[in-house]
């Protein structure tokens, strides 16, 4: 199943609220994360839940083991239903994200591998491997893994078996939906929908990639 996940990185409530209400028959998913969080609060989640897609907490965590529980919780005291983490942080780390994330009857992704050009800088040469194989120790429940290098996100799923794949980069970073979508489990859009002058428009575009729904 591939789901659309909107990334609304946006910083006025009214604007967040416009976009899902407008992209909301066409996506699956909303993430948000510090832009939207910093300058609304976290009580934003309570509002954005009035239009039931699921929430994923994008704070790519990346503390100690306790610190990231403390986070974890009030992030599903506030009812997400996914958080983001870091996979560079190490094992226990993960499994505390996990661990608190199942025991709220959420899930937990890890970032494995990202987008955007500097991250060859650190996750190249196995970094981004290494990290898979945690994943899969640690119990997480996917990866997020870049749609601007569709080969090395294939090299990842060949790593994770059907853990899921949450991948961004389509539109604005460049990445082609065509090529990451027989092999991801969750596209995420940003810009090319909240930034569009018709964010419905732009969003029913990525709703044709949507399989399983
Ligand atoms: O490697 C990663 C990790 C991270 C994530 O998804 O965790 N993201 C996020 O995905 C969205 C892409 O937005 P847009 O480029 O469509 O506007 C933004 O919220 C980014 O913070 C990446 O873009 N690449």
């Amino acid at each position: 199943m591939t789901e659309i996940i909107l990334a609304l990185d946006v910083m006025k409530k009214d604007k967040a609220v416009s976009i899902v209400q407008k992209a909301a028959p066409y996506i699956d998913k909303v993430k948000i994360g510090y832009p939207l969080v910093l300058a609304e609060g976290l009580g934003i989640a309570e509002i954005l839940s009035e239009y039931k897609k699921p929430l994923i907490a994008d704070f790519k965590v990346a503390d100690i083991p306790n610190t990231t529980r403390l986070i974890a919780e009030e992030v599903f005291s506030r009812g997400f239903s996914a958080i983001i983490c870091h996979g560079f942080v190490g094992h226990d780390s993960v499994r505390a994200c996990v661990e608190t994330a199942h025991e709220n009857m959420g899930e937990c992704y890890v970032v494995t591998e990202m987008s955007h050009p500097g991250a060859v800088d650190f996750f190249h040469g196995g970094v981004a491997e290494r990290i898979a194989e945690l994943v899969c120790e640690a119990g997480a429940d996917g990866i997020i893994a870049p749609a601007t290098r569709p080969e090395r996100t294939a090299v990842l799923r060949s790593l994770i078996g059907n853990k899921k794949i949450l991948s961004p980069g389509v539109g604005a970073q460049g990445g082609d939906p065509d090529a990451i979508a027989g092999i991801v489990d969750g596209i995420i859009v940003g810009r090319a929908i909240y930034e569009s002058s018709d964010p419905a428009a732009a969003a029913r575009q990525y709703s044709c990639f949507r399989t399983g729904i």
